[in-house]
């Protein structure tokens, strides 16, 4: 899958929730603030899934609640539309994970 131009992220960002650019890092990035540790795990368990079946996976790191995606295209060395596929799939996830506000 071939890297995407700036003004395709851009366009991509502009339809996902909460989802940053990290230009140096090449990757684009959101952290999702749990109620408590363990809905931490199980959004993350709910994204391993995902990753599996569609064979992209996230960097994710787990800091108590605060849980932050890095979605980046490591074979191609920049953000695909993989990566924008699985920020969505995330976007998801996390929308059935969060209470409702
Ligand atoms: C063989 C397999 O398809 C590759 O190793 C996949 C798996 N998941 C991946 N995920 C991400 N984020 N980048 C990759 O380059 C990648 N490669």
């Amino acid at each position: 899958m071939g890297l995407l131009s700036e003004e395709r992220i851009t366009e991509g960002l502009a339809g996902l929730e909460g989802w940053e650019w990290d230009r140096k890092a090449g990757a684009i990035r959101r952290s999702v603030e749990m109620p408590d540790f363990i809905s931490g795990i199980h959004l993350v368990t709910a994204v391993a899934h995902v990753a599996e079946e569609v064979d992209h996976h996230p960097d994710i790191d787990i800091r108590y609640t605060t849980i932050t995606f890095h979605q980046t295209t490591h074979a191609a060395g920049g953000i695909t539309q993989a990566d924008l596929d699985l920020a969505a799939r995330i976007d998801a996830l996390a929308a059935e994970a969060l209470p409702r506000p």
